[in-house]
């Protein structure tokens, strides 16, 4: 029962030694209360645009399953919302955990859900390329979805059906065409506020959108994320499971609500 009740998760080495950036003002992953959460008039609503011939590769890189995208040019794109122009689609992943009872990296209301998918994208108007996005000021916006457990998602099967060809870190496997829209919950409303990446380099230089309706998948989609491992080929096999980081303090910032 301790277990569970302390949601309790063996820091996988990456975090180990980054629990916290020193000095660190605006860290993520965050507990979003509802109730302190200030509606924003001016918040216009989320334009997706996103381009399924964009999708290059799906990757185990150690901590998650990453699918990659072709960000070249102005092909999958977000604009509106929080956003003043528009950002590229680079990369999504998701964070989970070994049980139902946790997996997210933010919480709303101190709830907290299965899984989490991140989208990631950069600024290309203020930045010549991602990797100098991520250590700009709001050089990046991640979209977050909560996974909750219900029914089965179709357009997630595709990806878990990838997923055994990247059991191991590091490995590699084509995925050609995917609309990542397809993840996107019906519901328009969403949360933002200022934060930071989540694993290393924890640079702050995130817009987040948090998604206030989660998106169903069942449990053998879920078992199939726990099925990836953190290790290579050849190494003592760890699950790959509970690669959320733990929340950080809210300290002096305002999330702001698209709704009512
Ligand atoms: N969980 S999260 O969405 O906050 C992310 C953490 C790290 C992200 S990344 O896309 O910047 N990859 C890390 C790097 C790539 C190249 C140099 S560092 S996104
Ligand atoms: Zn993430």
């Amino acid at each position: 029962l301790c277990t569970v009740l302390t949601r309790g998760f063996c820091l996988h080495p990456l975090w180990q030694s980054e629990l916290s950036v020193s000095g660190g003002t605006r860290q993520s992953p965050i507990n979003i209360q509802w109730r302190d959460s200030v509606y924003d008039p001016h918040l216009k609503p989320l334009k997706i645009h996103y381009d399924p011939t964009t999708c290059l590769y799906i990757w185990n890189n150690g901590y998650s399953f990453q699918v990659e995208f072709d960000d070249s040019a102005d092909k999958s794109v977000i604009m509106g919302g929080p956003l003043e122009n528009h950002y590229r689609l680079k990369q999504f992943h998701f964070h989970w955990g070994a049980i139902n009872e946790w997996g997210s990296e933010h919480m709303v209301d101190s709830k907290v859900y299965p899984a989490e998918l991140h989208l990631v994208h950069w600024n290309p108007v203020t930045s010549t390329s991602f990797e100098e996005a991520i250590m700009e000021n709001n050089g990046l916006v991640v979209i977050g979805v909560f996974l909750k457990l219900g029914a089965h998602h179709a357009g997630l099967q595709k990806l878990v059906d990838a997923l055994p060809a990247v059991k191991h870190k590091d490995t590699i496997v084509e995925f050609d065409v995917f609309d990542p829209s397809c993840l996107m919950p019906s519901c328009p409303d969403y949360w933002t506020y200022d934060g930071s990446l989540t694993t290393p380099p924890l640079t702050e230089s995130v817009t987040w959108i948090i998604k206030k309706t989660p998106i169903e998948v069942d449990q053998n989609q879920l078992e199939e994320f726990r099925m990836l491992l953190f290790t290579s080929a050849g190494e003592e096999e760890k699950r790959m499971v509970d690669n959320f980081r733990p929340l950080q303090p809210l300290m002096n910032r305002t999330v702001r609500s698209s709704f009512r």
